[in-house]
């Protein structure tokens, strides 16, 4: 594949301290735990190292995005980048998981509702409660947002429709101009990107985990069409396979492959 234009450098945020204990995390704001900040860290050496300098970053409206992307820049000492944030790059909302412990919700439930409310494209988890969201949008980096873009649940393919504005109206025309803007988002929230940018099927992306902290990368091709190239998607290929830990007492998921076993 002949790339042409930029590219679009994808981080996932470093480890949050709701990560670390197992708590569904989607829309609520825990901070980079101390090994999280590390993998930020990491990314950005990764970054240094190969020489992919971003010339704009875009965040979510959560601070571990918000804040990986600040170590990362700090790390390749590019104080002066523009910096973006959206909602839409925001997590997955999780609904009424958000804030519980996975162990607890796995008990609950059989294993097929639990994996279909973590994994599946189209099935979206309970929604939050009318309270529980009013409380979480009294936050003022809300206000003033339209009432779609305060969901009490969602799919992956609420995600994708949500995410796709930002990558059609903003991200796609700077890799035309020649830019290599760097997002930093989240688990979900990148499958479904990544779902769109290299054309999985529901089944595929059901497969797909995305480690914390490793960056990917991808090009448009002299027809428009995005791709990986052959080193795959990832930069740090190594470090992507390394299996994502869901904590203790619950089963593994798929490692994810350095080219997109997807
Ligand atoms: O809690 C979350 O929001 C996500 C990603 O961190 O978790 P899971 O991997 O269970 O979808």
């Amino acid at each position: 594949m002949t790339a042409s234009g930029g590219a679009l450098l994808l981080l996932r945020h470093g480890q949050s301290v709701s990560n670390a204990a197992d708590i569904f995390t989607g829309w609520s704001d825990p901070p980079l735990s101390a090994l999280g900040a590390t993998q930020a860290r990491q990314a950005g050496a990764t970054l240094d190292r190969l020489g992919r300098r971003p010339t704009s970053v875009h965040t979510s409206l959560l601070r571990r995005s918000i804040d990986t992307a600040a170590i990362v820049v700090a790390v390749l000492g590019f104080g002066r980048l523009p910096v973006h944030r959206s909602w839409r790059l925001n997590e997955r909302h999780y609904g009424a998981l958000t804030g519980r412990d996975k162990r607890a919700v796995a008990a609950e439930v059989d294993a097929a509702t639990f994996r279909a409310w973590r994994r599946s494209y189209a099935i979206a988890p309970p929604a939050m409660s009318e309270s529980a969201a009013a409380a979480m949008y009294a936050d003022p980096r809300y206000a003033g947002l339209p009432p779609e873009a305060l969901p009490r649940t969602e799919s992956l393919a609420d995600v994708r429709a949500r995410l796709l504005p930002y990558w059609s109206d903003v991200l796609r025309p700077l890799l035309v101009a020649g830019e290599t803007p760097l997002v930093v988002g989240h688990g979900n929230s990148l499958r479904a990107f990544v779902m769109h940018l290299e054309g999985l099927s529901p089944a595929a992306v059901e497969r797909l985990d995305i480690p914390t902290g490793v960056p990917m990368l991808y090009h448009l091709d002299r027809g428009g069409q995005t791709g990986t190239g052959a080193a795959g998607r990832y930069l740090d290929p190594v470090s992507a396979t390394e299996p994502v830990r869901i904590g203790p007492g619950l089963p593994a998921l798929s490692t994810p492959g350095p080219s997109g076993a997807g």
